[in-house]
C-alpha cells in the first residue's frame, strides 16, 4: 500500500517535471550584486535582469512604466569609456580593466558575456569563415575585422594606440582568440555618448536590438549620468529594448553576432544591394528600384548572377559542421534570409517588367 502511494506520487513529481512549462526567466546571483551595487552608488531603475523566450539575457521592466517615464539612470562614475578609435585599437583600455583585481567596476566585469557567449566578426571562428558563401562578407571578416585584431596584437599599431597591450597587462599573457573576445566585447557593447569616446554603461549594455523601438537615451550635460526614458507605455515584465541602428542581417551577424528578426517583407542584405560598396557598411536606402525599364533588367541580371553564384558555392561547400551548433544554425538562417529576400525582389521587378511590357502593348 505504502509502496503503490510512493510510486504513485513519484509518477506525479515526474509528470509535473516533464509537463510544467519552463521559463527562462532568471536573474543569476552576480547579476542581482550588480544591481544591488548600481543602487548604492545613486543609480536608479525600474528593471531587472533576466531573460527572453529565446533565452537571450536583457532587462525587463519590474512595475508599468508610462511613455516619458526614466526607466533606468546610470550614475557617470560607473561608465567606462574609451577613446573613440576602431575596437582593435581601444581595447587594451578594457583589457586593463578586466586584469584589475580591484576595478572599480568589478561587479560590472564580473557579469560580462564569457569568450563562448561573445561572437562579431573579430573573433569569428576561421572554421566557419567560409560558410559566409560570399566573397565580399568572406574578406570584410578576414581582412577587415579579423586582421585589424591580429596586426593590433602584434604591435604593428602600436604608433597610433593610447594604450598598448604590454603597457595594459604588463608580462601577462594572453592568446590572439583572448584579444579578438575583448575587441568583440568592446565593439558590440559600447554607446557613443560622446563624440570622442566608445562608453560601456553598466546595465543599460544589457539592452538587446530591436529596429522598431523608441526608448531614449540621454547623456546631455548636467543630466548626472545616463538616462533611458521609456519611448512608449509598458507594462511589467516586458524587455527593454533599444535600436542599434537600422542594420541588415549580414551587418548584425558581423557587429553582434545575431540576424535581424523583423524579416516581413524580406530585406536584401547589404551585399546585395545594389549600392553597396566593397569594405563599406551601413546606411543603405531601401528605396525600391522603379525605373527605367532597362535598369530594371540589368538589375534583375546582377541579382540573378549573385543567387546562382550563392546556390553554387553553397553546394561546393557542403553540410555546414556542426562544431559550435549555434553559429551552424544562424548561418543556415543567414542563407534563408538571403535566398528568400533576392528571390522576392526578383519577382517585384519582373511584376514591373510586365507592367512596362504592358503599358508599351498598349
Ligand atoms: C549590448 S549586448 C546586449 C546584452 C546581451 N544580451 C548580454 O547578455 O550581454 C549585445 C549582444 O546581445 C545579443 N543581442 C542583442 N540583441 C539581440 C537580438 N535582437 N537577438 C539576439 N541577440 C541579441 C547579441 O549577442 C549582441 O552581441
Amino acid at each position: 500500500m505504502r509502496a503503490t502511494l510512493l510510486g504513485f506520487l513519484f509518477a506525479q513529481a515526474l509528470f509535473l517535471i516533464a509537463f510544467t512549462p519552463r521559463s527562462n526567466a532568471y536573474i543569476t546571483a552576480e547579476e542581482q550584486i550588480m544591481l544591488d551595487w548600481i543602487k548604492r552608488e545613486g543609480g536608479e531603475f525600474k528593471v531587472t535582469i533576466s531573460r527572453n523566450a529565446a533565452g537571450v539575457r536583457g532587462i525587463f521592466t519590474t512595475q508599468n512604466v508610462r511613455k516619458g517615464e526614466l526607466l533606468i539612470l546610470i550614475p557617470d562614475h560607473l561608465v567606462f569609456s574609451v577613446p573613440s578609435v576602431p575596437a582593435a585599437e581601444g581595447a587594451p583600455l578594457l583589457l586593463k580593466e578586466l586584469h584589475t583585481p580591484c576595478s572599480r567596476l568589478g561587479p560590472y566585469l564580473r557579469i560580462l558575456p564569457n569568450e563562448s557567449q561573445v561572437l562579431t566578426g573579430y573573433n569569428f571562428p576561421e572554421e566557419y569563415i567560409r560558410y559566409l558563401a560570399d566573397d565580399r562578407l568572406e574578406a570584410q571578416v578576414l581582412r577587415y575585422f579579423k586582421q585589424h585584431s591580429r596586426s593590433t596584437f602584434e604591435g604593428q599599431n602600436d604608433d597610433k594606440m593610447m594604450m598598448t597591450i604590454p603597457e595594459a597587462i604588463g608580462r601577462a599573457n594572453i592568446s590572439l582568440p583572448y584579444y579578438e573576445y575583448v575587441v568583440a566585447m568592446l565593439s558590440s557593447r559600447t554607446f557613443t555618448l560622446r563624440k570622442e569616446a566608445l562608453s560601456m554603461v553598466p546595465l543599460l549594455d544589457l539592452m538587446n536590438h530591436d529596429i522598431r523601438d523608441i526608448n531614449q537615451l540621454d547623456s546631455s550635460l548636467g543630466s548626472r549620468g545616463v538616462r533611458l526614458s521609456a519611448g512608449k507605455d509598458m507594462l511589467k515584465g516586458e524587455e527593454v529594448t533599444i535600436t542599434y541602428g537600422d542594420m541588415r542581417s549580414d551587418e548584425l551577424l558581423l557587429y553582434y553576432g545575431f540576424l535581424d528578426t523583423v524579416t516581413s517583407p524580406p530585406r536584401l542584405l547589404a551585399v546585395d544591394h545594389r549600392n553597396f560598396k566593397p569594405n563599406e557598411f551601413g546606411d543603405l536606402v531601401d528605396q525600391p528600384l522603379t525605373g527605367p525599364e532597362e535598369d530594371i533588367r540589368a538589375e534583375i541580371a546582377r541579382l540573378q548572377h549573385i543567387l546562382a553564384k550563392f546556390e553554387n558555392r553553397l553546394e561546393t561547400l557542403g553540410p555546414i559542421p556542426n562544431t559550435l551548433p549555434y553559429l551552424a544554425g544562424l548561418l543556415r538562417e543567414l542563407h534563408d534570409q538571403r535566398r528568400e529576400a533576392i528571390h522576392y525582389e526578383l519577382s517585384r521587378l519582373q511584376r514591373l517588367l510586365e507592367q512596362h511590357d504592358g503599358q508599351a502593348e498598349l
